[in-house]
């Protein structure tokens, strides 16, 4: 299995968290590639098992523009993204409270809750990171013993 952990970050909350979750995932012997959003090529989600997401939010509850851009440069909606994010309830509490990723949560449909973090995870949230990647990786291991379908379209 090979999953890709996509992210978008700043001032480095968002890639901390990018980092346990790659951690996680091989410390479970599953391959993890990293993908800087925004710098890196494009990527093939059909080469993965699942992709993890992040993005930070601003600006009142929006997802920064390098984010829309990579959903925009995958051009469909694949059924196999994991969502997560880093915000600060200081810029309009629980409603605001990384909203863009309930957003993107929304738009693929995830079949897992976004996971969200206070700033940065360290000191007291590195445990909800490791239970949410293991639940997603439980999910993962079963829906790929039933089926490969990961809502691409059709190779030409
Ligand atoms: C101008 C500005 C606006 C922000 N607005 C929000 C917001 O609406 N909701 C939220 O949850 N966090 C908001 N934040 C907090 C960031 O999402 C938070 O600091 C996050 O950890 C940054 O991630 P990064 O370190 O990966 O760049 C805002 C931060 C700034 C600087």
């Amino acid at each position: 299995m090979k999953v890709l952990v996509a992210y978008l970050s700043y001032s480095g909350n968002t890639e901390e968290i990018a980092e346990m979750i790659a951690e996680n995932c091989r410390q479970a012997s599953i391959e993890a590639e990293m993908h800087r959003i925004g710098i890196d090529p494009p990527i093939d989600p059909r080469n993965y098992e699942v992709i993890f997401v992040g993005t930070f939010t601003w600006d009142r509850g929006s997802t920064p523009d390098e984010v829309k851009d990579f959903v925009l440069e995958i051009g469909y909606k694949p059924n196999h993204m994991a969502i997560f994010g880093s915000g600060d309830t200081q810029f309009g509490g629980d409603e605001l409270f990384c909203r863009s990723v309930d957003k993107l949560c929304t738009f693929y449909k995830s079949k897992w809750p976004g996971l969200k973090i206070e700033q940065s995870p360290r000191g007291g949230q590195e445990k909800k990171i490791i239970e949410w990647t293991e639940g997603v990786l439980d999910d993962v291991r079963s829906i790929a013993g039933k089926s490969k379908n990961t809502g691409a379209p059709p190779s030409k």
